[in-house]
């Protein structure tokens, strides 16, 4: 079924249902409904101008849907509904981590500065907002430990540890790439939400890119991911879920989505009486 209600199990970490968005009279999602497990890596993949930005931000809460509805549901059980919350509670509150197109990073900052400032609100926290809470609390004392403890472990995942104290403009942009969701991790979230994370790196920076995904994977995050790259979305996800003119067109395994000739033809960008077709001339080619 190409769209529907969702329902909820348990393993659901994100549910999308009935969303749409209209800019003037563009419906850029129409009607548009999947689920993303927890503990997996789900890709929203299609063509260019599909709308794949545009669901990204309503989940994300950049933008406010016209119509639809978007749950979170949290490992404590609690469920919250993304399209009434704004961004930064999204992310606070609803511990959804994002990284855009464009990389964000306080590149005059070292490597390690860019991870401990990411830390900032829960050490803001610790210190119960107040200057001496800032220079005596034990408590401070610890979240301070912890954070640096938790740069360091996600330094290491990311393989930039030998880059720690080098300004992060200097780095490579694979390795910023990696920074960046390194950044992202250190704000503790459950669900990371990356925006074409696979753009511009060589084939040895995304094959890093993989590593970093699948060790934040078994962690138990979740992941959801835009991507143009159809091998990179084909090597790392568990489920992929493909939009053509802010419509879902297709949903299921990297296997099953790739061979799917609605896929195909949407890709190739033939009409539909045509996919026959295409599934045709794509057999042959597999048997040469
Ligand atoms: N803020 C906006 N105002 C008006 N139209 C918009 C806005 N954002 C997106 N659109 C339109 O909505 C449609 C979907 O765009 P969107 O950027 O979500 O697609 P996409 O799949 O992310 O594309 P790409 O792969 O090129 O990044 C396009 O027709 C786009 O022009």
């Amino acid at each position: 079924m190409a769209s529907g209600t969702v329902t909820m199990t348990k393993d659901t970490i994100l549910k999308v249902e009935h969303l749409s968005m209209k800019f003037g009279g563009l419906m850029a999602i129409n009607d548009f409904s999947f689920e993303a497990r927890r503990g997996e890596i789900t890709a929203l993949i299609g063509p260019n101008g599909a709308g794949k930005t545009t669901v990204f931000n309503c989940i994300t809460g950049f933008y406010k849907p016209t119509m639809g509805m978007i749950t979170l549901a949290r490992k404590n059980g609690k469920e919250l509904l993304l399209e009434r919350l704004r961004d930064f509670e999204i992310n606070k509150v609803g511990g959804v981590a994002r990284t855009f197109q464009n990389i964000r990073l306080f590149s005059g900052l070292t490597v390690l500065e860019n991870l401990l400032v990411a830390q900032h609100n829960v050490l803001m926290k610790a210190s119960g907002y107040t200057i001496l809470g800032l220079l005596g609390l034990p408590t401070y004392r610890k979240a301070v430990d912890a954070s640096i403890e938790k740069a360091k472990y996600w330094l290491d995942k990311a393989d930039l540890t030998d880059r720690a104290d080098d300004p992060a403009g200097d780095l490579p942009y694979g390795a910023q790439r990696r920074l960046e969701i390194a950044r992202a991790m250190c704000t503790g979230p459950e669900l990371l939400c990356l925006d074409e994370p696979a753009a511009g790196l060589n084939p040895r920076e995304s094959a890093a890119l993989n590593t970093l995904l699948h060790s934040i994977r078994d962690e138990g995050v979740s992941i959801l991911l835009i991507e143009h790259d159809m091998s990179v979305v084909m090597e790392i996800s568990d489920h992929v879920v493909v939009l053509e003119y802010g419509q879902k067109i297709s949903d299921g395994t990297p296997d099953h989505v790739k061979n799917d000739p609605k896929v195909i033809a949407a890709y190739l960008g033939v009409e539909d009486d045509e996919v026959d077709e295409v599934i045709a001339v794509e057999l042959e080619g597999g048997h040469h």
